[in-house]
């Protein structure tokens, strides 16, 4: 029997020991940068001629891995394995299916710092962060195993005299997994585990900027069990393969997570019935934020300070919940905005190899461009109190950045930059803060900080988003703690770790039997 879940601990990096594991760790992964990675279609490797090389954005010239590109023929193969294989997968139990997830989180655990120290090398985390994408990765296939495990024999119905009634959840068929870069391992993997364990097969297609930890996910499956062809591993380009695989007449359900505009042009396309196809497909979008953190006036202000400067800058900003608007009473602005500067001017921010980083590099030179044309925007539309700097001679390295006075309808106050980009705003009063905070289009996280009993239950009622917390930062949430999900146009808000993500991806089957 399995023991209750309860997430996975961040590791200490103040002890001596874990710190010489984890360098260690990085030594392993380095010894073994540059490699090949083929396609897994139906079990079997295939590298193809066009490939996708991925890059240490903290040091352009090191390669990761070189891997293998799938086009249309190779999707439409691999499509062809996931669905021959669901009519196997559909019929082990579930059980047996959740065995393979718990597996799978022991071998992760075990390697679980050459896991985040693939991350550091690959993505640019610095350490806790890596450390804490790994964990995630871990609650995931622990969590959704407990909970296939609660749901196998559905849910209870009413029966009557002569006739037995039963309401089972069944698999859809082949889903289409598609991951972005930030959260590299825990979001690529809760997305393939979450259908694998439901009974689905899948076409997993990682970001382009991360497939080599992906790569290195689909081994551990292979290793704990998992049959060929009910997980297909098929990188490639999101607009090629992407659109064919959303389009595909045999896609019975999407899961998506990324920007606002992919996951809109998604799920329109979604919608469309293709001929041959017999189903509507479903469809889970998880996209972007522009998240707020609110400072009331009667607040503890040096853990509001602490509060905004863990939203904004926790790996550079690159998280669909960063706390990139803060926006603060007039009565403590000044002090709170003093604060957060100082705070700001004390980070670091360099190689993410190096233990005790802050804040390493943006993911590529797309990023770099994007981030660096919004602190010019920042500059003509607000104040700059830090940061505001860039360097991308050998990494793709921005300063933390802050940004005082911005207009509540500024871009920056508006728009997602996936930076390490802070704006602040000031309110009237608790009131004015609240329309503030809800005045984008996105509604995925948001804090309040105060001490006032009312406003805190104000702010439950009226503050609109998916992830709301209170005298806290509004990143970090933690599988089966605080499931995760947006309002708006932030997504679907399907609540990814919660106890209603798994039914999302089954079909609920009505049975009565007369006797
Ligand atoms: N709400 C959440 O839970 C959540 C979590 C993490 C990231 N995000 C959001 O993700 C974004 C950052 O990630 P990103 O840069 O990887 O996003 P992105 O939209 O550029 O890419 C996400 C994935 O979509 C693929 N893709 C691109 N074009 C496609 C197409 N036409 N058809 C199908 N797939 C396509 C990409 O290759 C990648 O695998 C941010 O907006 C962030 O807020 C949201
Ligand atoms: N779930 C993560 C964010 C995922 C998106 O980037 C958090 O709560 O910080």
């Amino acid at each position: 029997m399995l023991q209750a879940y309860s997430h996975e601990p961040f590791t200490d990096f103040a002890i001596e020991e874990n710190r010489s594991a984890f360098a260690a760790a990085l030594q392993k992964v380095e010894a073994q940068l540059g490699a090949d990675y083929p396609l897994v279609i139906g079990g079997k490797r295939l590298m193809t001629a066009e490939t996708i090389t991925s890059c240490n954005p903290a040091n352009k010239s090191e390669v990761i891995g070189v891997v293998a590109k799938a086009g249309k023929e190779q999707a439409e193969q691999a499509m062809e394995a996931a669905d021959a294989a669901f009519q196997s997968w559909r019929k082990v139990s579930p059980e047996e299916r959740a065995n393979l997830l718990i597996r799978a989180a022991a071998i992760v655990r075990r390697r679980k710092h050459e896991f985040s120290a693939w991350l550091v090398k690959e993505a640019g985390k610095p350490w806790k962060e890596a450390d804490a994408d790994t964990a995630e990765a871990i609650d995931f296939m622990e969590y959704y195993g407990r909970q296939m495990i609660a749901l196998k024999d559905g849910k209870p119905v009413n029966s009557r005299a002569g006739e037995h009634n039963r309401y089972l959840y069944t698999p859809t068929g082949v889903c289409l997994t598609i991951s972005p870069w930030n959260f590299a391992f825990a979001i690529m993997a809760g997305t393939t585990v979450a259908p694998l364990v439901t009974g689905n097969t899948v076409l997993l297609k990682p970001a382009s900027a991360t497939p080599v930890v992906a790569y290195k996910f689909v081994e551990v499956l292979e290793e704990a069990g998992l049959p060929p062809g009910v997980v297909n591993f098929v990188p490639g380009s999101g607009s090629e393969i992407g659109d064919y695989l959303v389009d595909h007449p045999k896609t019975t359900l999407i899961t998506f997570t990324g920007s606002r505009d992919v996951g809109v042009r998604l799920y329109e396309r979604a919608a469309a019935v293709q001929p041959g196809q017999q189903h509507l497909k479903r469809v889970i979008v998880e996209m972007g934020g522009k998240d707020t953190v609110v400072v009331d006036k009667e607040a503890d202000l040096e853990l509001a300070a602490q509060a905004i400067v863990t939203s904004a800058f926790g790996f550079s900003g690159q998280k669909c919940s960063a706390g990139s608007r803060a926006v603060v009473d007039q009565a403590v602005y000044d002090e709170v905005l003093e604060r957060v500067v100082a705070l700001t001017k004390a980070l670091s921010v360099g190689e993410p190899t190096t233990a005790d980083v802050y804040m390493g590099p943006v993911i590529d030179q797309a990023a770099y461009t994007k981030i660096m044309e919004y602190i010019e925007i920042g500059k003509q539309e607000a104040r700059l109190v830090a940061g505001g700097s860039g360097d991308n001679a050998d990494g793709f390295f921005i300063e933390p950045t802050v940004f005082a006075d911005a207009d509540p309808k500024a871009r920056i106050m508006q728009e997602e930059i996936f930076g390490p980009v802070l704006a602040f705003s000031k309110a009237r009063d608790f009131e004015e803060a609240l329309d503030i905070a809800n005045n984008t289009e996105y509604g995925l996280t948001g804090a309040v900080i105060t001490t006032n009993r009312e406003r805190i239950e104000q702010a439950k009622r009226d503050f609109h988003v998916g992830n709301l917390y209170f005298n806290r930062n509004c990143t970090g949430a933690i599988v089966g703690y605080h499931p995760f999900g947006g309002f708006k146009m932030s997504g679907t808000d399907s609540k990814a770790g919660g106890p209603d993500y798994l039914i999302l991806h089954m079909q609920a089957k009505t049975i009565s039997e007369m006797y």
